[in-house]
């Protein structure tokens, strides 16, 4: 059982200490932990934010424990040098194209939702991202017009593969689940969304369990507001997904506590291989202060452990932990508390 560390910049690291610190006591046989180089701290090192050093790593473990890149020092640099590059490569290059992002209200803390506490204790839900393909990959660039403006250029697309294995991974998911998926798209303006439409309802037949809807996302965005508890499962492309699931953190009452699977075809001798990663990103205006909160990254440690493992009692033993903390008030600023990051570590180590 290898696991990249990979805690990369900002909060990232005071996150992951705690994270492992959780992962340490459950004293699994068999776990090793390889520490990596991401983002700006890589780039610091090796000029690089996605070394060869740490790509051979990832490619030699069994999951990867990511913590969050970005850095306002590295804003000014050549794209493919940003920080940000270390997360989007991890992603394509080891073809993790599904990203589970699930949003649940934790009991007690639906009074700390941006919505009404009686709105927030319904939500239960899970998105499925594509995390491969969209505007995120596609060509981009910088050029100019015909009268001499700079014009900027990212081109949308999905190949007809790349939406139907995302499709098979929501609608298993969706299996699991309620049994009722939600395609957000944009098909009555985009091409890409068309087709991704089209897919999902010829993907639909082999699941007769699944009920599948469609929802332009911008209706999404706003019924996810108005009546989160109505989603189940949701799919929907990259960028759509980036958005909603930030949305869908202060649904449930902080980005601090949504945690994240992404998997791709690679089968390990323990489970699916995976990256696992908090939706939120380095928070550059708390960093060094240990005030973040480490929930998001110790809930993608237990989904680690669910995900790559399948060591499902262990995960939930992390979970349950991590709720009854937070039932007990291990609140930081985020949700209306005290608490810093390693006393919220603290708490969740006294509850497993
Ligand atoms: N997967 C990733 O590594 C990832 C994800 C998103 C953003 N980023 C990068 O992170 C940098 C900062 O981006 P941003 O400010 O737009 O988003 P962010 O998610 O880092 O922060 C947004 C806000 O949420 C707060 N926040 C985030 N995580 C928190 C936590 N665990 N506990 C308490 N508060 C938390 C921050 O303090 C900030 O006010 C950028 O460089 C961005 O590109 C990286
Ligand atoms: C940092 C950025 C590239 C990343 C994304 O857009 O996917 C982040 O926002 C996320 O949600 O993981
Ligand atoms: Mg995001």
């Amino acid at each position: 059982m290898k696991i990249a560390i990979l805690p990369g910049d900002g909060i990232g690291p005071e996150i992951m200490a705690e994270a492992v610190r959780v992962l340490r006591a459950l004293d699994l046989p068999g776990m090793e932990l390889h520490d990596g180089l991401v983002g700006a701290a890589a780039w610091r090192v090796h000029g690089h934010p996605l070394p060869p050093e740490t790509l051979a790593l990832m490619h030699a473990c069994d999951a990867l424990l990511f913590g969050a890149v970005g850095d306002p020092a590295c804003d000014g640099l050549e794209r493919h040098l940003r920080p940000e590059q270390a997360v989007l490569g991890m992603r394509k290059e080891l073809g993790l194209f599904a990203n589970l992002r699930p949003a649940k209200v934790f009991p007690g803390l639906e009074a700390q939702s941006s919505l009404r506490p009686e709105v927030a204790g319904a939500i239960d839900l899970m998105i499925v991202r594509e995390l491969n393909g969209d505007v995120y990959f596609g060509e981009k660039g910088m050029r100019e017009t015909a009268d001499g403006q700079r014009e900027g250029y990212d081109i949308m697309s999905y190949s007809e593969s790349e939406v139907r294995r995302i499709a098979h991974a929501a609608f298993r998911t969706a299996q699991g689940r309620s049994g009722r998926l939600c395609s957000v798209d944009k098909a009555n303006v985009l091409e890409t969304s068309q087709l991704w439409r089209d897919v999902m309802i010829e993907v639909a037949a082999e699941y007769p369990d699944v009920t599948l809807e469609h929802m332009y996302v911008d209706n999404a965005a706003m019924q996810l507001v108005r009546a989160p508890g109505k989603f189940d499962t949701i799919v929907t492309g990259n960028l759509f997904g980036d958005i909603l699931s930030d949305q869908a953190s202060m649904c449930v009452g902080s980005i601090g506590l949504l945690a994240s699977a992404s998997l791709g075809a690679e089968q390990t001798a323990y489970g699916t291989k995976g990256a696992y990663e908090p939706i939120h990103g380095s928070a550059p205006d708390i960093a060094g202060k240990g005030l973040a909160n480490p929930v998001a990254m110790i809930l993608s440690a237990a989904m680690m452990l669910r995900h790559s493992f399948g060591l499902e009692a262990e995960a939930a033993r992390i979970e349950a932990a991590v709720a009854s903390a937070l039932n007990a008030g291990a609140l930081g600023a985020d949700l209306g508390g005290t608490m810093g990051t390693v006393a919220i570590g603290d708490a969740v180590l006294a509850a497993l």
